[in-house]
């Protein structure tokens, strides 16, 4: 039994059992602070159904649904219920895909539609160019309308469409974002496919639904209460750790909904609870208890730093180590691995600093300099498209002992390139021998580095088949490709120019990073995880646009005018969106916590600190404390 379906029952989890059990089965919201168990009692619940209720399921052909936020919380979660076949845990696009890929004419419609009304927009804007319109931009609007009149075309003869993550219509496939705004459209528009979803899922659970987008919700929602007691829709979530701008937040109680709560905090020692429950104060004010005995409670440690925000920063985050490392009880924190239980975790907002540190500043700027909003946001979250086949083939390949590895062949057999696992009629000794040589020389280009080895090492990659292109990325290297109807945009095409440049030693450090191989991680990362001693690197700096500011939080910088209507207006502002991500910073905590706040005038912001009471233990430490 794993340690989340060993972990004791909670009044909450009783209550779960019996909405699951009822004659008629009852739609719920478990709404609770950070580290309240939430993950276990969606597992528990998970489990529960599969053991109570798995002969009636079986019976009916019929599954528990389970959606998480990554594939990794997936495996973890499927793992706790003993993988059992029944419950069918995957990610929202998964699961969307699983629901509407049978149903091939409703998708080729929504498709039809789609490109018929990106035409529409582009005749629009085409209807409203002046004479100042630049020759540039009319250029593209034409070929982009000429792409989309093609894969208008081309539709009626696609006879399956697939998934992928970027879209090519013309050649039938759709892309995560396709998925996304689709699927919810036909279940709210077609009560058939909300009835279908309902009949082969009467168990759906949702866990860090904060972060669940709203349409996905609505559409839930809507298979919930058409099946009338059929289906038990249960979301698991905190809408103080919403912290990706498309989240839903809190989510409504429909008629007949039950909420269910959980105010113990499990994780925390009794120090950082308290730091968590003042952050969260001035937002919904849910106060936290410890869930543990009082005999096992510990006291733990917290610490607050306010350090001049200048080009020393790194240095003095080290500084601050060394003295946390002599003056904390918990020992080192140092250590270069966090996860051993030695070290600190260091929670950053963004990457300019780490970047430099861990040696991938000129991918930063690639990704941060450009217009692409989009491309640099999924950078920060580790999930950009364009790093995909780095992350997926080429460092794997280019890292395994040898070009003979048996885990160089079987990546290589999964990822549908030369070595394709599903295609029954290749040369399988032939094929075997082009890859070998093709993984020799991609280790070549690889290991000799240097500026503009991106673009070498995926450009290899892609024409000796160890790379299946997404899409953009194919029409990008190859414009009059096997993806040429496929319309790129400018400022991606800006980006990855400039990642093509890139030296691809750099993209080593970035993914060790993003996999939380290192003692740094970023602060949108964390979620969901703990660590026994975490420093929150607080700077507004190293912030992205406006959406953060820490010097407003704590009182250090006056609110701009936009905030302040921002706020009047009940909208989400920069307030709550910092305070969200504090708050899912120093709740990832168990024993002891430091927060570094970097800040351009020290004795002003050590003053707002004190005042903000953020910070209830002791004083602020400053620049002269850490040298002792
Ligand atoms: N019923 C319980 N009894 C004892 N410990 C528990 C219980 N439930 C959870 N825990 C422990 O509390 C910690 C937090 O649990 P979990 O990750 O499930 O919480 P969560 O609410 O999903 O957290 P968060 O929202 O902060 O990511 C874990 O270390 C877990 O083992």
């Amino acid at each position: 039994m794993t340690e989340r379906l060993s972990a004791p029952d909670t009044a909450a989890d009783i209550e779960l059992r019996g909405l699951l059990d009822g004659d008629e089965l009852g739609c719920f919201v478990m709404v609770a602070g950070a580290g309240s168990g939430k993950t276990t009692s969606l597992v528990k619940a998970l489990d529960h159904v599969v053991v109570k209720h798995g002969a009636r399921l079986r019976a009916r052909t019929q599954q528990v649904a389970c959606i998480t936020y990554t594939e990794v919380a997936a495996r973890e979660i499927h793992t706790d219920v003993g993988n059992s076949p029944l419950a069918a845990v995957s990610t929202i696009h998964s699961f969307l895909w699983s629901l509407i890929s049978p149903f091939q004419t409703d998708i080729s419609n929504w498709v039809r539609c789609r490109i018929e009304n990106e035409m529409q927009e582009i005749k629009d804007k085409q209807a409203s160019y002046s004479s100042r319109t630049r020759d540039t931009t009319i250029a593209k609007d034409a070929s982009a309308l000429k792409k989309l009149g093609t894969q208008l075309q081309l539709l009626s003869e696609i006879s399956r469409f697939t998934y992928g993550t970027g879209s090519d219509y013309a050649k039938g496939v759709l892309g995560h974002e396709d998925i996304v705004s689709m699927v919810p459209e036909l279940i709210l528009s077609r009560k058939l496919l909300a009835r279908i979803v309902a009949s082969k899922y009467p168990y759906i659970f949702v866990d860090e639904s904060q972060d669940t987008f709203p349409n996905v919700v609505h559409a839930l929602k809507r298979v919930a209460t058409q099946a009338r007691g059929a289906v038990g829709l249960g979301f698991f979530g905190d809408p103080m750790q919403q912290i990706f701008q498309r989240g839903v937040g809190a989510i409504s109680l429909e008629e007949g909904w039950r909420r269910i709560e959980k105010p113990e905090n499990f994780r925390s020692s009794s120090r950082v609870l308290s730091v968590v429950n003042q952050v969260r104060s001035e937002a919904d004010g849910l106060v936290q208890v410890s869930g543990r005995p009082a005999n096992e409670q510990e006291e733990g440690e917290c610490f607050f730093f306010v350090l001049p925000a200048d080009d020393r920063r790194s240095e003095r985050l080290e500084q601050v180590r060394s003295w946390l490392s002599r003056h904390s009880k918990a020992g080192s924190w140092s250590a270069d691995s966090a996860d051993t239980g030695d070290g600190a975790k260091i929670l950053m907002i963004v990457h300019r600093m780490v970047a430099k540190r861990m040696g991938f500043e000129q991918l930063y700027v690639a990704f941060h300099d450009g217009d692409s909003k989009s491309l640099k946001e999924a950078f920060d979250e580790g999930s950009a498209w364009p790093l995909k086949p780095f992350e997926e083939v080429i460092i794997p390949v280019c890292a395994a002992d040898s070009v003979d590895s048996p885990s160089v062949i079987s990546l290589l057999r999964q990822r549908g390139g030369v070595l394709n696992a599903e295609s029954s009629d290749v040369d399988v000794r032939g094929s075997l021998t082009i890859a070998r040589d093709a993984v020799a020389a991609l280790r070549k280009v690889v290991a000799a580095a240097g500026p503009g080895s991106v673009g070498s090492s995926l450009r290899l990659a892609v024409t000796t088949g160890l790379v299946v292109p997404d899409p953009r990325l194919s029409v990008y290297l190859e414009p009059e490709g096997m993806h040429s109807e496929v319309v790129l945009s400018s400022e991606a095409k800006e980006t990855l120019d400039a990642f093509m440049a890139c030296d691809v030693a750099e993209l080593q450090s970035y993914f060790k990073y993003m996999q939380q191989q290192s003692p740094y991680a970023t602060q949108h990362g964390t979620k969901g995880s703990e660590f026994s001693k975490v420093v929150v690197v607080v700077d507004d700096e190293e912030g992205r646009y406006n959406l953060y500011s820490y010097e407003k939080l704590f009182g250090i910088k006056d609110l701009s005018e936009v905030d302040k209507k921002n706020l009047a207006a009940g909208k989400d502002s920069v307030l709550e969106r910092t305070r969200r991500l504090l708050y899912v910073c120093v709740s990832r905590a168990v024993n002891s916590l430091a927060i570094v706040v970097f800040a351009a005038d020290v004795v002003a912001a050590r003053a707002a600190i004190e005042e903000s009471k953020t910070f209830p233990y002791g004083q602020v430490l400053t620049v002269n404390d850490i040298a002792l």
